[in-house]
């Protein structure tokens, strides 16, 4: 684990100044870890450690069950303050976990919440010190394996199977949609300037 950071969000250098056979082999990954870790017969728990923006919040909510370390961290689909759009299956995850209305406010502001407003919202299901965030998610994994694994495994797929299916069945139009939208010149501009504000806010 890196101390603070579960996941910083995809690379941006991935789909900044790349060739389009580049971002696309980059979403097509995406796709994949997305789909094996969505739709999983075995129980995910996701120890969030620390900051957990975009991709890292999708990740997450690609879990059944999220603990976050309490501090200063936070978490959300922040695509919109990069100037880009979160997918649909991004969308229709967040929908599945916090509902339609809040991830409408949460998408359109680019909503990065504290990890006290993700639990009131449902985005995360525990908050727990960070040091001690594994020992939380052991505790509940430990609730979770003691569930007959036929009834848990055909429950999450009937949760799951409409948004897995939905998504495999448009993996080319997502991959082309991705890239001639991150290829622009004015999304390319402001990921650039994404970057450098990420490098300025360091020094
Ligand atoms: C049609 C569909 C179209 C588009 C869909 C695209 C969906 C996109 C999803 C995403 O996930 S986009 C990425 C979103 N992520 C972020 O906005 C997070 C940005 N990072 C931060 O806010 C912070 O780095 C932090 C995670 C809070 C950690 O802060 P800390 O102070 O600890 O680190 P620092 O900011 O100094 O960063 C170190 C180093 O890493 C670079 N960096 C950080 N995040 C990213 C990133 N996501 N991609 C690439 N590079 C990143 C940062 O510039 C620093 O680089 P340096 O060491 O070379 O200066």
């Amino acid at each position: 684990m890196v101390p603070n950071i579960f996941s910083a969000g995809l690379d941006i250098t991935e789909f900044y100044q790349k060739k389009p056979e580049e971002t696309d082999a980059f979403w097509r990954t995406l796709q994949d870890v997305f789909l094996r870790l969505y739709g999983s017969k075995l129980v995910t728990i996701a120890a969030i450690s620390g900051h957990s923006p975009a991709g890292g919040c999708l990740l997450a909510m690609a879990c059944d069950y999220r603990v976050m370390a309490t501090g200063k961290y936070t978490i959300g689909l922040n695509e919109t303050l990069l100037g880009i759009i979160a997918p649909f299956w991004f969308i229709e995850t967040m929908k599945n976990t916090i509902g339609h209305r809040e991830t409408e406010k949460s998408l359109q502001l680019g909503k990065l919440y504290s990890p006290e407003q993700a639990e009131n919202i449902g985005l995360v299901d525990q908050i727990c010190p960070p040091d001690d965030v594994l020992g939380c998610a052991r505790k509940e994994m430990v609730k979770w394996l003691k569930i007959p694994d036929h009834a848990r495994i055909l429950t999450k797929q009937l949760m799951r199977n409409e948004l897995i299916n939905n998504l495999s069945s448009k993996r080319k139009e997502d991959i082309y949609n991705f890239t001639s939208f991150v290829q622009k010149d004015s999304i390319q501009r402001s990921l650039g300037l994404y970057l450098e504000s990420l490098k300025k806010k360091k020094s």
